[in-house]
């Protein structure tokens, strides 16, 4: 294997210096494409910024600028080019390939060389396959022998004869492994005994199979992925969206993916994947920013909010009501209520133009109620919307030579003037046969100017008054119900008006009110996103997902999750959710994917953490091996020492120590208790992007989808974690710990970890 081992670092090093010439070329056109950019933009800054006062003038430098910007818009390209290669060159001069597969194919034996992109050298040989490229799923799924792997004219079948994974560090082999798995043991130990970085790391050198399949997946049209708590369904994710994004290059770009993700924080971890493997990002929301976005910035409730809110109390009363309206029947439900509703059941309000009614609720009103009944309400509505836009053109026609439009003309600026005139409809312009048209024309571009928030108002639909809207609908479920359950009813209602006085909203009531918002007016949906992911699926309720499928209906979803970690509803079978999405999705091609192998947690930290859950069983832990979860006693008086200790002694060993409570109030004291600690602590919000210290402290749920070298349990007693209902909450917590987990209780502990040392016995070291 030495000799082997000096061929390979050998050819390493061909490969880099092959790699740092042509970066020195691409340097080198990269540099000059640049500079031609910056000259042909100031010469185009200065060509628009002639003065086009003079008509003939004008009309020749618009054609000059136009023939500008094509040349400046041709330029930005080759300069772009330039970078992306100078960016892919730079990625792999760090560690140019991390794998080879020698293969016979129709009887000519080949080497090939796996890494983060392609490369070829002058003679087009390729020295270096990209990880996505069809060819490379031998290395993520075949085992030796007989293997195949898709090409335009069907599936190749080729004789797979040996497979060697490299770790490279600064042009060195570092180490080298040959083996017959998918991808050896030997590097995932290398790759998770790592310590922890602020920022996810991209996984394409040790890509298990299952992975590869949630990665490679271009045929299901929903793709639900059940994972065990550190399973890699994040990172499939990511690297799935590097996949697509390569093999539909032409088609997709990173602006038509989209991600919801579980919080900010979680948003800026994962931040680097992509651009780790020379992608853009994808576009990032969180469920409440999407809804807050089209409820026009109405604050809408995050799931934490209503968790900490419901530490306190939350009666059956208003969860039942929850229930409902979060439920897939929400839909059909506002159905039947929409076709109940004759034109004086729908709220108007006034549009305003400075502060005057432009157009009266009244007006709406009484124009809806003209139209004939045979046509739907959202029939009647898009005639409606047509109308209105007609009466303000006409309107803007009309007074176009009013004294007051001139007046106001008069009154502009000559550059304002001319801005009206513009440049692009100059011949429009010409055409006009006299002075007095063109002054017609700048009036009726300056009018439709000024009103263009009217225009806006109307094409939104802002003359619906949907909040009024919602509430009849709200009405309309109460009267259905039977005394008791109406009063629930009649408690959200005024809950709801409640809330809108705050310029509020309860995550609740989001989905089924722009649900009714769309119904009502046709709109709400973009038909550009081709791919939507969902991360922690188990926090989202049916009525939420299926308004997300409507507002993206060409997309094809990707929902992953873990149901053990389902801090806010009940477990569910992978099978049962697969159904019940494919259902409401209306899918085509549904697919299941589950991922059983736990990757993040050593041995004794997953021991511990499946034995909380009632079919632990399943999960398979990965055999990195480290110390026992422990578990220590602190009381009131004690608890400030323990803590301190704890993460004292913790940051000897690791570079992040998480200390992670229950809730938010929770979150504060330790932070209070650590307020000694010799080095920076920092407090974690669900509005915060970054962390900027080691030592972390934060509740649960802000943890989700995160990692820590080191967690610290704080408070896992019994009055913390009393039940059966805590078990997500307290499997999540054990679950963010790569390589110790100590936890901590005032007073008794928690029946649940109780639970887990009577039958899994040495679980914990108890100190
Ligand atoms: N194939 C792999 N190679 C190397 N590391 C991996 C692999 N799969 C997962 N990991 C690592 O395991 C850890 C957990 O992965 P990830 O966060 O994607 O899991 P998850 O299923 O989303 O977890 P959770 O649901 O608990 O948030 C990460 O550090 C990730 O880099």
């Amino acid at each position: 294997m030495a000799k082997e081992r000096d061929l390979e670092q050998h050819r390493l090093n061909d490969v880099a210096q092959e790699i740092d010439k042509q970066l020195q070329k691409a340097e080198t056109f990269y540099d000059k494409a640049h500079s031609e950019t910056r000259a042909v933009e100031s010469n185009y800054i200065a060509n628009t910024s002639i003065n086009t006062a003079e008509v003939d003038d004008a009309m020749e430098t618009n054609a000059e600028i136009q023939q500008q910007r094509s040349i400046v818009a041709r330029v930005t390209e080759t300069e772009n080019i330039m970078a992306k290669t100078v960016g892919t060159l730079k990625l792999l001069r760090k560690s140019p390939y991390f794998g080879r597969v020698d293969i016979i194919e129709d009887n000519w034996p080949e080497t090939l060389y796996i890494g983060l992109a392609s490369l070829q050298d002058e003679a087009g040989n390729f020295l270096i396959y990209d990880w996505r490229a069809p060819i490379s799923g031998i290395y993520y799924n075949g085992t030796l022998g007989k293997v195949a792997y898709p090409t335009p004219n069907g599936e190749q079948t080729v004789d797979l004869q040996k497979k060697r994974q490299f770790v490279i560090q600064d042009g060195q082999i570092t180490s080298m492994f040959d083996t017959n798995e998918t991808v050896g043991d030997e590097m995932l130990q290398y790759a998770l005994g790592q310590q922890n970085d602020d920022v996810m790391r991209n996984i394409v050198a040790t890509i298990q199979k299952e992975q590869n399949q949630i990665i490679r997946d271009t045929t299901s049209d929903l793709l639900v992925v059940q994972g065990v708590a550190g399973s890699g369904k994040t990172s499939a994710i990511l690297q799935r969206i590097a996949f697509l994004l390569f093999h539909s290059r032409e088609e997709l770009n990173s602006d038509q993916i989209v991600l919801l993700s579980p919080n900010r924080l979680f948003s800026s971890y994962i931040a680097d994947v992509l651009p780790s493997l020379g992608e853009r990002n994808m576009r990032q929301v969180t469920l409440a920013e999407f809804f807050s976005a089209r409820l026009q910035g109405l604050i809408v409730q995050t799931l934490f909010d209503r968790y900490e809110q419901e530490q306190h109390f939350i009666g059956q009363a208003s969860y039942s009501v929850r229930q409902e309206l979060e439920s897939e029947q929400i839909v059909s439900l506002i159905d039947d209520y929409m076709a109940q509703l004759s034109a004086s059941d729908i709220h108007f309000v006034d549009i305003y133009y400075e502060d005057k009614v432009f157009f009266g609720a009244q007006e709406f009103q009484a124009y809806l109620a003209t139209l004939s009944t045979s046509y739907t309400i959202r029939e009647r509505i898009s005639q409606l919307q047509k109308h209105f836009m007609q009466v303000l053109t006409d309107r803007i026609e009309s007074l176009q030579d009013a004294d007051w439009v001139q007046t106001e003309l008069d009154n502009l600026t000559d550059q304002e003037y001319q801005n009206l005139l513009g440049d692009d409809d100059l011949e429009e312009t010409l055409v006009a046969e006299n002075e007095d048209s063109v002054i017609s024309l700048v009036a009726k571009r300056y009018l439709t100017k000024q009103w263009q928030a009217i225009d806006d108002a109307l094409y939104n639909n802002f003359y619906l008054d949907i909040y009024q809207q919602y509430r009849s609908f709200l009405q309309y479920v109460m009267q259905q119900k039977n005394d008791e359950q109406a009063e629930w009813w009649r408690a959200k209602q005024r809950r709801f008006d409640l809330q809108l006085e705050y310029h509020r909203i309860d995550l609740e009531d989001a989905a089924p009110l722009l649900f009714l918002r769309d119904e009502l007016t046709g709109g709400g949906t973009n038909q550009a996103m081709s791919y939507v992911f969902i991360d922690e699926m188990q926090d989202y309720a049916m009525a939420q997902l299926l308004y997300l499928k409507h507002a993206f209906p060409k997309a094809k979803f990707t929902v992953l999750g873990d149901s053990e970690q389902a801090l806010f509803r009940q477990v569910e079978t992978p099978q049962a959710l697969l159904n019940k999405y494919a259902q409401g999705f209306d899918a085509q091609k549904p697919a299941l994917i589950k991922l059983n192998r736990a990757y993040r947690s050593t041995h004794e930290i997953m021991n511990f953490a499946k034995a909380l859950l009632p079919d632990g069983n399943d999960i398979v832990t990965f055999t990195r091996h480290g110390e026992k979860p422990s578990l220590r006693q602190a009381y009131p008086e004690t608890i400030v020492e323990v803590l301190n200790d704890e993460v004292a002694q913790l940051r000897q060993n690791f570079q992040t120590v998480a200390i992670l409570t229950k809730t938010a109030e929770q979150a504060e004291l330790v932070l209070e208790a650590l307020r000694r600690y010799p080095e920076k602590v920092q407090l974690l919000h669900a509005m915060d992007r970054t962390r900027t210290a080691n030592v972390l402290v934060m509740p649960i749920y802000l943890a989700k989808g995160l990692e820590f070298d080191a967690v610290i349990g704080y408070d896992v007693s019994q009055s913390n974690y009393p039940d059966d209902k805590a078990i997500g909450l307290l499997y999540t917590l054990a679950s963010r710990a790569m390589h110790a987990l100590h936890l901590v209780t005032i007073g008794p502990v928690s029946p649940l970890i109780i639970q887990v040392q009577n039958t899994v016995a040495s679980s914990l070291l108890v100190q």
